[in-house]
């Protein structure tokens, strides 16, 4: 380089007459500048491809640590990080794999280097109920992403929006408690089971509002609800395809051709939904059908979808790959913290005792919960958030991947490394919380502005953080609140005589308790009209 540049200042110097050296001044400077460019660059890659590899243990050949990982991920995981410390990588079949347990750590891939680690590796179950990656959770991170969680997060699940549709969410919460009240109490009812289909009740009613309603409705309901809960089990399945890509084709365990099966009767259901609501659409323009006061998320979408040429317009494909990242990313995993919530409360009665006599206090006994009431369960908030922390729902998150080879915690992270954030271990980790172990949602009242569900924290993150942080949060944090304070305050809950409660966890793509939590109901208020 510095021959070249000696080459052009000598046929320059031959050129030029006047002024020759103030411009000989600049091309000096401009030597030394790009000398100090050059040497900088060249030490920032050699020292880039002198870091090591993270520690980890070495495993089998072609199967790696495969055959030594057990069922519950996160607990090898954890031991492993006792092992090799907060970050080490290990081999899945053909999979490089590093798993990331410090606050430190997860700041440097989450907020430093947000951008290269804005991509998921996606499995191919997923890609096949997302239509090939077309929605949110799967897609690469890039343009397409941005424009869908734009208008995910700000217009759908914005506040305007969510307060509109709050009537939608409050129905059938109330219909689940009529139903309830009138053929249930007394008898032994199994929480996630009624908390997963007032979910999908709500969020399908969010989703679609008036469509689809009536008996052919109430059947899908039913329908939706077996097809999320199969359709979380082969999520989190170890998939050999996934670990070994040249035997995909085979699909040995069938996972794919199951998901697609599932995606393919989803999709019917959409079509409907959609035909439904453009033909009411189209005679509301002609002025057959009377005006809905109420706007649901499917109209949103086909508004977008119709702005053919506008820089937010979203094809059909992506429309539904939404609509599936609603009804499965919102339903299960609202749940699932449902059913931890009442379990821990179901071991700590005093806990229970107080959540009673707060919503005795902000609601009353007279009345039913409503949404304008939560922000003032503070009590129950903690509870949450308590519960949440020992029993997150995704304890991996949802892996990311590396644009590029990088760098964290002084180690090399090739491009394409799938990277497990242990979020599990970080809120059970005894360096950063008083006995971990200990229920105890006080933790969460000391300094409430510290903990929220931002992410910012990055020793508490239920719901991830970063770009790819739960785009449904919002919606999330209402819901749960809203389905538990009305639970908890229209009815009291006992467990059946002789159980005996445990809280063993069973690992899945959203992590549920191994025996399911069986209450029995016994109403709470004394106004029967409250539960009509
Ligand atoms: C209690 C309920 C929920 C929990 C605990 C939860 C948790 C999470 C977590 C941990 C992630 C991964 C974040 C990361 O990788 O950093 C995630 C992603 C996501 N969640 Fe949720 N979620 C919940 C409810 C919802 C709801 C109600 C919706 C939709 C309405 C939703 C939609 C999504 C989507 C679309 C993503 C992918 C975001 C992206 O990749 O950009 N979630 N969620």
């Amino acid at each position: 380089m510095l021959n070249t540049l000696s080459a052009i200042w000598s046929r320059w110097r031959g050129a030029s007459t006047k002024g020759g050296e103030i411009h000989g001044a600049i091309l000096a400077v401009s030597v030394v500048v790009l000398a100090i460019f050059w040497k900088f660059w060249t030490s920032k890659n050699s020292k880039k491809a002198s870091a090591p590899m993270p520690p980890g243990p070495r495993g089998l050949p072609f199967f790696g640590y495969l055959p030594f990982l057990g069922t519950n991920l996160h607990w090898t995981f954890t031991e492993l990080a006792g092992l090799y410390g907060p970050i080490y990588k290990l081999r899945l079949g053909k999979q490089l794999c590093v798993v990331m347990s410090s606050p430190s750590l997860v700041r440097e891939v989450v907020r430093d280097q947000d951008i290269i680690f804005a991509n998921r590796d996606s499995p191919i179950a997923a890609l096949a109920v997302t239509y090939g990656g077309n929605d949110i959770a799967f897609s690469p991170y890039g343009p397409e992403w941005r424009k869908l969680r734009k208008v995910f997060v700000r217009e759908m699940l914005g506040k305007a929006s969510l307060d509109a549709c709050y009537a939608l969410r409050r129905q059938e919460v109330k219909k689940t408690i009529r139903d309830v009240y009138i053929n249930k109490v007394g008898t032994p009812i199994i929480i996630s089971e009624l908390t997963l289909l007032t979910v999908i009740n709500a969020v399908m009613s969010m989703v679609w509002g008036g469509t689809l309603q009536g008996e052919k409705g109430t059947n899908i309901r039913a329908e939706f609800r077996e097809l999320v809960t199969e359709l979380m089990v082969l999520l989190g399945k170890p998939n050999v395809s996934d670990i070994f890509p040249l035997l995909a084709r085979f699909d040995i365990q069938g996972i794919e051709k199951r998901m697609k099966r599932i995606s393919g009767y989803c999709d019917r259901i959409f079509n409907s939904a959609i035909d439904q609501r453009m033909n009411l659409d189209r005679a509301k323009e002609e002025g057959a059908a009377k005006n809905e006061q109420k706007k649901d998320f499917l109209q949103y979408l086909l508004e977008l979808k119709k702005q053919e040429d506008g820089a937010a317009s979203i094809t059909l494909t992506q429309l539904k790959a939404m609509l599936m990242d609603i009804v499965v990313g919102g339903t299960d995993t609202t749940s699932t913290v449902v059913e931890w919530v009442m379990t821990e409360m179901m071991v700590h009665p005093e806990v229970m005792k107080k959540v009673n006599e707060e919503l005795t206090e902000v609601v009353g006994l007279n009345k039913a919960v409503e949404e304008f009431h939560l922000p003032k369960l503070r009590y129950l908030d903690a509870v949450v958030k308590e519960t949440v922390r020992l029993h997150p729902a995704l304890p991996l998150l949802v892996p990311r991947c590396p644009s590029q080879t990088c760098n964290v915690g002084g180690y090399t992270i090739p491009k394409g490394t799938k990277i497990f954030l242990n979020v599990w271990a970080i809120h059970r980790d005894p360096q950063l919380w008083d006995n971990p172990l200990e229920f105890r949602p006080e933790r969460f009242l000391d300094d409430a502005s510290k903990w929220d569900y931002s992410g910012n924290n990055f020793q508490y993150l239920p719901f991830g953080s970063g770009r790819r942080i739960c785009a449904g949060l919002p919606l999330a944090e209402r819901m749960l609140l809203y389905v538990l304070a009305s639970f908890i305050h229209s009815f009291e809950w006992k467990l059946p005589n002789g159980t005996e409660l445990e809280l063993s966890e069973n690992f899945g793509v959203v992590m549920k308790k191994r025996a399911p939590l069986v209450v029995i109901p016994t109403p709470r208020l004394f106004d029967f009209e409250l539960y009509a």
